[in-house]
């Protein structure tokens, strides 16, 4: 894109010869968070529920929480009497799945089995790979694959099937017996962690150590699987960074600043979901729950009437949220919690609708404070936002008077970084198809004159503003990634260098090698281990042209 903005002073201007426009560039305003919105903003008609739904439905999913008894400061909340819901969709986007993986598929629905049930049928194993995607390594019995949570690389298990028939092509399990333990065992620290238990945690039983050590196998693998590339190619030095630092095994980090609570029909009470089933794990405290969400006290109280609770504790401000899902036909209960709350409902469209306080949080981050609202993404660990933009910055280096995109970018947490460091003279467009989030990253960056936000598909609006080349990217994408088409479009723009923020590395790993066909590759990979006891981590990937940079080959 053409700046109305002088030429910059460094930058990708070296690269290319150029000072200002570029030969081939679309004339284009520039991008202003004051201007009118632009055109692209709900031309799709996008709501709450058509837009793409983001975060905690594509990161870890599950939930946790909880103290018992009731704590002083308690607040008490009367809804309207009318408030009457039915029973809300479950949330179709929350399950975009990744698109390759070496695992069975996290996500996916149970088939209507065929062949003899082997459910409850136990093989001594011996345990290998960790598997991406679900917290499980592979086995064999007879020929067999199993897929085996609550177990470790080289142990020797008795396995427990818990699905699959006599004709599946692979079969779950659960290591019910250890007889020969790794070495990077523990004694879970949380007692509904195990078999047929609470589904959130996947490796309660492992060493902090050893689970940054899982995560960097699964990583090694999805990139030699669907990348092709080497630790050494993808610029990555083995390791899964931890944040907040080391802690001694056994001691778990309470990181979860967004918990999920099933309400079990039966008791009324807030639990948590076993894994891969709708049965509610009853728990009194979970252990991997940020402070803000265990003292709301969520699992003390009585949820008649709801079905499922989500608890929101912001990071750098005092703002608690809970979000309630009635069942179909019946009135909010009174809400009666440990600390004051805002309170809302979504009903059975997924539109949110305020009961009391606030319909957001404010989050502090890389230097600033954000408004999120309800469903809307935000990093669920605390120190999840500024670690990420440390990494993203670092690996761009942003210039003075540079043009920067930041593609899926939720409230704005990287264009607001981003247009800090390319200064007045620079510009930052960011695009997010959730209206809500849009509305928010307007609001929490409507101070800076350089930065744009419009509302719809990466996919679709990026093709149609007209920018034909930029200096640098962010893309931030879902769960399933960029995809083939968006990074083809993606290379043509000539970035400088491309900053790529994954939650899913098979995801990942195949739009690096969508990127080497354009011409890109990564001269930096770090991982951090943003979700621990889970399997889950996040990778920022740093790109460049061939050619360019250390270790070139043109
Ligand atoms: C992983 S979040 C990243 C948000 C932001 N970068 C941050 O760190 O807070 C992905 C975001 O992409 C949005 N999204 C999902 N699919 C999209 C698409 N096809 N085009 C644009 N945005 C999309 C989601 O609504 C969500 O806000």
């Amino acid at each position: 894109m053409t700046r109305n903005n002088p030429p910059r002073s460094g930058g990708s201007a070296g690269r290319s010869g150029r000072s200002g426009g570029r030969p081939g560039q679309v004339a284009h305003p520039k991008w202003s968070n004051r201007s009118a919105r632009p055109a692209a903003t709900d031309r799709e008609g996008y709501t709450a529920q058509t837009a793409p739904r983001a975060p905690r439905e594509e990161a870890p999913a599950d939930e946790r929480t909880a103290p018992q008894g009731r704590r002083p400061g308690k607040q008490t909340v009367r809804p309207p009497k009318a408030l009457r819901t039915g029973e809300p969709k479950s949330g179709a986007a929350a399950k975009r799945a990744s698109t390759a993986a070496s695992g069975p598929r996290a996500e996916s629905k149970p088939r209507v089995p065929s062949g003899d049930p082997l459910v409850g049928e136990r093989y001594e194993v011996e345990v290998g790979p960790v598997a991406h995607g679900g917290g499980h390594c592979v086995a064999r019995h007879e020929g067999r694959v199993l897929f085996v949570r609550h177990t470790l690389p080289g142990e020797r298990v008795i396995a427990q099937v818990t699905e699959g028939t006599t004709t599946s092509r692979f079969l779950r399990a659960d290591a019910v017996e250890v007889l020969e333990p790794a070495k990077e065992r523990i004694a879970a620290p949380c007692p509904f962690a195990g078999p047929g238990k609470c589904g959130g945690c996947d490796w309660q039983h492992v060493t902090p150590g050893g689970q940054r050590k899982l995560k960097g196998q699964v990583l090694t693998e999805q990139l030699a699987k669907l990348g092709g590339l080497t630790p050494a190619e993808a610029g990555w030095d083995g390791s899964v960074e931890p944040v907040g630092g080391k802690l001694p095994a056994g001691e778990v980090p309470a990181w979860r600043t967004r918990v999920q609570y099933t309400v079990d029909p039966e008791t009324g009470r807030a639990g948590l979901r076993r894994h891969r089933s709708h049965d509610v794990q009853p728990i009194d405290r979970c252990l991997i729950a940020a402070e803000g969400v265990t003292e709301l006290g969520v699992e003390a109280r009585d949820w008649d009437g709801v079905a499922a609770v989500e608890a929101v504790a912001a990071t750098g401000s005092s703002d608690r949220q809970v979000i309630l899902r009635p069942r179909p036909g019946e009135q909010l209960p009174l809400v009666e919690l440990d600390r004051p709350v805002s309170i809302s409902r979504v009903d059975e469209q997924g539109l949110f609708h305020r009961v009391h306080g606030r319909t957001f949080v404010r989050e502090r981050a890389a230097g600033r404070t954000w408004r999120v609202s309800e469903g809307g993404f935000w990093q669920i660990h605390p120190q999840a936002p500024d670690t990420l933009v440390d990494a993203v910055l670092e690996g761009l280096d942003p210039q003075w008077g540079e043009m920067a995109l930041d593609l899926y970018c939720g409230v704005g947490l990287f264009a607001g970084a981003l247009a800090d460091r390319v200064g007045e003279d620079g510009a930052v467009l960011g695009i997010e198809s959730f209206k809500q989030a849009v509305a928010d990253a307007r609001h929490n960056l409507a101070a800076l004159e350089n930065v744009r936000i419009e509302c719809d598909r990466v996919e679709t609006l990026l093709p149609r503003t007209g920018i034909t080349a930029t200096d640098l990217i962010v893309l931030d994408p879902p769960r399933s990634g960029a995809g083939r088409e968006t990074v083809a479009h993606l290379v043509g723009l000539e970035a400088r260098r491309i900053a790529y923020v994954a939650c899913d590395p098979a995801a990942l790993a195949r739009d690096l090698a969508f990127f080497r066909e354009g011409g890109y590759r990564p001269v930096s990979l770090r991982a951090f281990d943003l979700f621990p006891m889970t399997h889950h981590f996040e990778c920022v990937a740093i790109l460049e042209p061939v050619g360019e940079g250390p270790g070139g080959n043109e």
